[in-house]
């Protein structure tokens, strides 16, 4: 199977399931830095990424934007000096597709 990030992301629609506990233990090995958090019942992938300054943090900031516009498929993400928080969900099913582990594995990629 080729690598998470080089994965396609599908059109995530209303009625689009949840990743099971299984698939969330077999995309997770690829992301292992990224963390599973429950906001109000929403599962969602969290990481925080570390940087030199603010200049850099912008910078990053550009990139995931670039990576979600090219998906249609948008995180939160938090910029502060030195370091950005990226929360990948999918809004319309409140909780984790698949698109949020490949995007997170994207967001990785730009990253470096
Ligand atoms: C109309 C547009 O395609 C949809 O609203 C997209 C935009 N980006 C999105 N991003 C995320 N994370 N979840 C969504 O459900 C979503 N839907």
């Amino acid at each position: 199977m080729s690598q998470l990030s080089e994965q396609q992301c599908e059109a995530c629609s209303i009625d689009a399931p949840k990743v099971t506990e299984d698939e969330i233990e077999q995309y997770k090995a690829d992301i292992p830095e990224w963390q599973i958090v429950d906001r109000d019942g929403i599962m969602q992938l969290e990481r925080t990424f570390k940087f030199r300054d603010f200049q850099q943090a912008l910078d990053f900031t550009q990139r995931v934007g670039e990576i979600a516009e090219q998906a249609d498929h948008h995180p939160a993400i938090l910029t502060e000096y030195g370091k950005v928080t990226v929360t990948w969900w999918s809004h319309k099913i409140k909780g984790l597709h698949r698109n949020d582990f490949i995007l997170a594995a994207r967001t990785d990629e730009v990253a470096k």
